[in-house]
């Protein structure tokens, strides 16, 4: 089977996933239409902008079948590899080389919170990912009545899940609509991928 344009290659239970990146992989995943693949588009131009600029209308986007690759040039170049939430189930295939994680989570939504906070325990319980810095994005607070980063932290208890984890865990609220805490995440990315040299 093949996966978004054939840079995945399915083969019975063998995944071959070519194009790693010497210092380690960005892995995005969250849960369908929490905003991956308009995230990693406007990372894209902020980083090519150095944050000058208006970001305009956002690009139209499709759910992700398969995965998509990006580089984001910013200071040194850092290879996302965005999973689209339908994968879930294969997931894990890609866990290798992963040095950092954004998990992305939909602050306007309360019916999904449940749902994407048992994905985001199984990926902190992953031994792959063990090592893996990870940021997770309450994205969409463009959007009225979303939920503040500390209404998402008590309902899905992240205090708990925090001192849990393995993995050194951050948060950021974010619009990848407006561009809204997106050189935040930038700056995360360029850092956490300069300590793993
Ligand atoms: N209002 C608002 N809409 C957003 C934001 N981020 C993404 N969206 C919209 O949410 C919809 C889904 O966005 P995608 O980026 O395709 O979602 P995804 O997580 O990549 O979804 P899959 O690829 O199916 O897993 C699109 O209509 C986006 O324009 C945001 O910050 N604010
Ligand atoms: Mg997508």
């Amino acid at each position: 089977m093949r996966v978004a344009g054939g840079r995945a290659l399915l083969r019975g239970a063998e995944l071959r996933v070519p194009g790693g990146a010497k210092h380690g992989m960005c892995l995005l995943l969250g849960a369908t239409g929490v905003g991956k693949t308009l995230l990693v588009k406007r990372l894209q131009e902020v980083s090519s902008r150095d944050g000058k600029g208006d970001l305009g209308e956002p690009p139209p986007t499709r759910p992700t079948v398969g995965t998509n690759l990006t580089d984001i040039v910013a200071q040194r170049k850092i290879t996302i590899r965005e999973l689209g939430g339908c994968m879930g189930p294969i997931w894990s295939s890609y866990y290798g080389n992963c040095r950092s994680l954004l998990f992305v989570m939909d602050a306007s939504d309360p019916t999904q919170l449940s749902a994407s906070c048992v994905q985001l325990l199984g990926l902190l319980s992953a031994e792959q990912l063990a090592e893996a810095s990870v940021l997770i994005l309450f994205n969409k607070i463009d959007l009225p009545c979303y939920m503040s980063t500390e209404e998402m932290k008590s309902l899905i208890r992240l205090p708990d899940i925090i001192a849990c984890a393995k993995q050194n865990i951050t948060t950021a609220e974010i619009s990848a609509r407006e561009g809204t805490g997106l050189a935040g995440v930038l700056a995360w990315l360029q850092a956490t991928h300069r300590a793993n040299d």
